[in-house]
C-alpha cells in the first residue's frame, strides 16, 4: 500500500549511497534476467525479474531494495534446494527516492541465490515515457523509451539502484509486431514480436535502457548504426557520420572499446537530456540535428562514457564528477585530435561560459551544489544536477594534466587509471590515490603534487579556483562581437567592419552566450534584436543551441510580442538544458509568468517526469506532473 510522499530524504539511506536503500554492503546483485511484456494499452511493463545475489557476509536475513510505484504480485527465493515464496514489505514512498522494499529471507542465507519477482510497472513510472502514435513522427505506432539515470531504474525493476553495484543482464522483450525493441545490450535475435538481449559486461542500474517504436536502422561505421524513425534516418546518419572517427580517437586515448556495438538512437523531442550513454546504444536528443554536425561533439562525449562512467563508474552520485568531468576531459581530447588544439580549448572555454551562466542563474540560491563533490544526504540527484561536475570536473583534470607534465605524462596515467578500475565503482579518493601512486614514482613530481589544493577543488564553491592557460584564439571573435552589440547603438553596429568577419555556428553560440552574460546591453530594443537576427541569419538556423540563446535574448529584452516564438521553442523539445532556463527566466518576468505557467500546465503531460518536476520548481510551483 502506498502512503503520501514525504517531503525529503532527511538522512543517508544506506552507508554506501545516500540515494539508495540497498544493503549492498551485505549482498550484491550480480546478474538480472528480465522477462518483460510491453503493454502500450496500459502503459506498463509486466513480467518478471530474476535477481541473482551473492552475499558479502554470512547469514543475511533481509534484502533491502529500491522500488518506485511497482505493483509486485509475488516473490520467491530460488536455491539449489528449490523455490520458496517469501514475504516483503514496501515502505512509505519518499519524494524522488521511492520506497524501501524489504524482502524477508526464509532462512539465514550465505552464498548465491536468486530472487524471482513477478510485477508490473506503474503507468507513471518515472523512468518511462509512453508516447501515443500521434506524438511520434510517423504517427502510426506508439513509442516507449526510458531514462534511468540517476535513480529511476527503481521504477522499472526492484533493484539495488546504486552505481556501487554492477550486474550483467539478459532480457526477453515481448512487444507488438511491427515495432522494434532495443535495449542497452547486444540484441541476440528478434522474431515475431519477441526480442532477446544480452549485456555481458557488468553495468550499474542507471544504464538499464529500453526503447520500443517504429525504428529503422542505417549503418554509419564498422560497429555502428544510427536508429531513428524513418522520417529522420537520413539526416541523422549524415549528422553523426563522424561516429567511427570519434571511437577511433577515444580508443587511442582510453584503450580498447569493449562493448561490441556502438549504436546511436535519435530520440523523440521529449527526451530530457542531450545524450545518454546507454551501453551499446547511446540515446541522443533530436536537438543535435543542426544540419552541419556542429553539435555532434555530444556524440564524442557519449562515446567517451564507454570508459569514463560505463567502465569506471562513480560509486554514488555525490562523486558524479568522476563520470562527467572525466568524460568532458576525454571529449576535449577527441575534439583536439580531430580538429586541433585551438578547437579543443575553445570547446573548454565555451564550457566555462555555460558554467558561469549555471552558477549565476540555476545555482544562485544553492552554492553548496557548486562543489565538485556534493552532499546528497538531503537532496535527490535530479535536484543536484547541473553543469558543475562536467565543467569544474574537466577543468580540474586539465589543471592536473598541465601541472604534471602535459598529455605526454598524464595520458599514460589516465589509461592506467581506467584499466585498474574498469568494471568497478570508485570514489574521489580512489582517483586521488591512483594519481599519487603513479606520479610519486618520480620524486621530481613531489613538489607539483604538493601544490594541489584538493579541499579547494573538491569542496570549494563557485567557479574553478584555477583557469588553465587555454588557447583563446577562437574565443576572441566571439568576445569582440559581444562587446560590439553590448556597448553600441544600432548605427555604430551597422557600420562596424567586424560584421564582415563571419562566425562559425559554434562561435555564434558562444557570442550569444557572452552577450547574455553581460550585465547591461545598451538599448536592447526590438529593433536591435531584429538587426541581430538579420545579421547572423538566426531565423534561418536549425541549430537549437543558437535558437535557445536567441529566445533568451527575447526574454531579456522583454519582448512580449515574441512570446509565441519563445513558447514554440519551449514546446518544440523538452531537453531540460533548454526548457529549464527559459521557464526560470519567464518566472522572473512578472507579466510573462502566468503565460509560462499556463503553457507549462498545457504541455507538462508530454514531458518526462523529471522534466515536469524540475520545471515546476523553476516556475515556483508546488508539484510537478
Ligand atoms: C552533482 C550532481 C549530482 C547528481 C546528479 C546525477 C544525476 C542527475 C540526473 O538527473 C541524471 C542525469 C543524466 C544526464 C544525462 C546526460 C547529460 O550528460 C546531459 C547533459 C545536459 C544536456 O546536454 O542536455
Ligand atoms: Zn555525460
Amino acid at each position: 500500500m502506498l502512503t503520501s510522499p514525504q517531503p525529503s530524504i532527511k538522512m543517508r539511506l544506506s552507508p554506501i549511497d545516500p540515494s539508495s536503500y540497498s544493503n549492498a554492503h551485505e549482498l550484491i546483485i550480480t546478474h538480472i534476467d528480465l522477462e518483460w511484456t510491453v503493454n502500450f494499452e496500459k502503459s506498463t511493463l509486466s513480467g518478471s525479474a530474476s535477481l541473482s545475489f551473492k552475499t558479502l557476509r554470512d547469514d543475511v536475513e533481509e534484502i533491502f531494495l529500491d522500488s518506485s510505484d511497482l505493483d509486485i504480485a509475488s516473490m520467491a527465493v530460488k536455491t539449489a534446494a528449490g523455490e520458496i515464496p517469501v514475504s516483503w514489505d514496501v515502505g512509505k514512498p519518499v519524494e524522488n527516492i521511492g520506497s524501501k522494499l524489504t524482502v524477508y529471507l526464509p532462512t539465514k542465507t550465505s552464498g548465491e541465490f536468486k530472487l524471482i519477482v513477478e510485477y508490473e510497472t506503474n503507468p507513471k513510472a518515472s523512468a518511462l515515457q509512453w508516447l501515443n502514435a500521434e506524438q511520434t513522427c510517423g504517427k502510426k505506432h506508439p513509442y516507449l523509451f526510458s531514462q534511468c539515470q540517476a535513480i529511476h531504474a527503481r521504477s522499472l525493476v526492484p533493484c539495488q539502484d546504486t552505481p556501487a553495484v554492477k550486474f550483467t543482464y539478459n532480457a526477453t522483450l515481448r512487444h507488438p509486431i511491427g515495432v522494434t525493441g532495443l535495449m542497452s545490450a547486444v540484441k541476440l535475435k528478434s522474431e515475431s514480436g519477441v526480442s532477446y538481449f544480452k549485456q555481458s559486461i557488468p553495468i550499474p542500474s542507471y544504464l538499464l535502457a529500453i526503447v520500443v517504436g517504429a525504428l529503422v536502422e542505417k549503418p554509419i561505421g564498422p560497429i555502428s548504426s544510427v536508429w531513428a524513425e524513418q522520417e529522420q534516418i537520413d539526416e541523422s546518419a549524415e549528422e553523426f557520420s563522424q561516429t567511427a572517427d570519434f571511437i577511433a580517437k577515444a580508443e587511442e586515448i582510453c584503450g580498447p572499446y569493449v562493448w561490441g556495438r556502438y549504436d546511436l538512437l535519435v530520440m523523440p523531442p521529449s527526451f530530457p537530456f542531450g545524450g545518454m550513454e546507454n551501453p551499446c546504444l547511446t540515446f541522443v536528443t533530436p536537438t543535435l540535428l543542426a544540419g552541419d554536425k556542429s553539435l555532434a561533439t555530444v556524440v564524442a562525449h557519449e562515446i567517451a562514457h564507454s570508459w569514463t562512467g560505463n567502465l569506471v563508474t562513480n560509486r554514488n552520485f555525490e562523486h558524479f564528477w568522476l563520470n562527467e568531468g572525466f568524460t568532458v576531459f576525454v571529449e576535449g581530447k577527441i575534439v583536439g585530435r580531430l580538429f586541433g588544439n585551438a578547437s579543443r580549448d575553445f570547446h573548454a572555454l565555451h564550457g566555462l561560459s555555460e558554467l558561469t551562466d549555471c552558477i549565476k542563474t540555476q545555482l544562485a540560491d544553492t552554492p553548496e551544489l557548486t562543489k565538485l563533490v556534493v552532499d546528497l544526504s538531503d537532496c535527490s540527484p535530479d535536484d543536484a544536477f547541473s553543469t558543475v561536475p562536467y565543467m569544474k570536473g574537466s577543468t580540474f583534470l586539465r589543471y592536473l594534466e598541465d601541472l604534471l607534465g602535459g598529455p605526454e605524462k598524464f595520458e599514460p596515467f589516465f589509461r592506467s587509471y581506467l584499466n585498474t578500475f574498469k568494471f568497478k565503482s570508485v570514489l574521489t579518493n580512489d582517483f586521488k590515490k591512483a594519481l599519487y601512486d603513479w606520479f610519486r614514482e618520480d620524486p621530481k613530481n613531489e613538489e607539483f603534487l604538493s601544490r594541489i589544493d584538493w579541499d579547494l577543488w573538491l569542496f570549494g564553491t563557485g567557479m574553478p579556483p584555477v583557469i588553465p592557460n587555454y588557447d583563446r584564439s577562437l574565443l576572441e571573435a566571439c568576445q569582440k562581437h559581444a562587446k560590439l552589440w553590448a556597448e553600441n547603438d544600432i548605427e555604430t553596429i551597422k557600420a562596424s567592419s567586424l560584421l564582415s568577419e563571419p562566425l562559425t555556428s559554434i562561435q555564434l553560440i558562444e557570442f550569444l552566450a557572452q552577450l547574455l552574460e553581460k550585465k547591461t546591453i545598451q538599448g536592447l530594443t526590438p529593433e536591435k534584436v531584429a538587426l541581430l537576427d538579420q545579421t547572423y541569419r538566426i531565423h534561418a538556423t536549425k541549430n537549437a543551441e543558437i535558437r535557445f540563446r536567441f529566445v533568451r535574448l527575447y526574454i531579456r529584452a522583454k519582448m512580449m510580442d515574441k512570446m509565441d516564438e519563445i513558447l514554440a521553442f519551449a514546446n518544440s523539445n523538452f531537453r531540460m538544458k533548454f526548457v529549464r532556463p527559459i521557464y526560470k527566466e519567464l518566472a522572473g518576468w512578472p507579466e510573462a509568468k502566468p503565460i509560462a505557467v499556463e503553457n507549462y500546465n498545457k504541455v507538462k503531460d508530454q514531458m518526462m517526469t523529471v522534466c515536469a518536476y524540475t520545471v515546476s520548481k523553476d516556475l515556483g510551483l508546488e508539484t510537478g506532473k
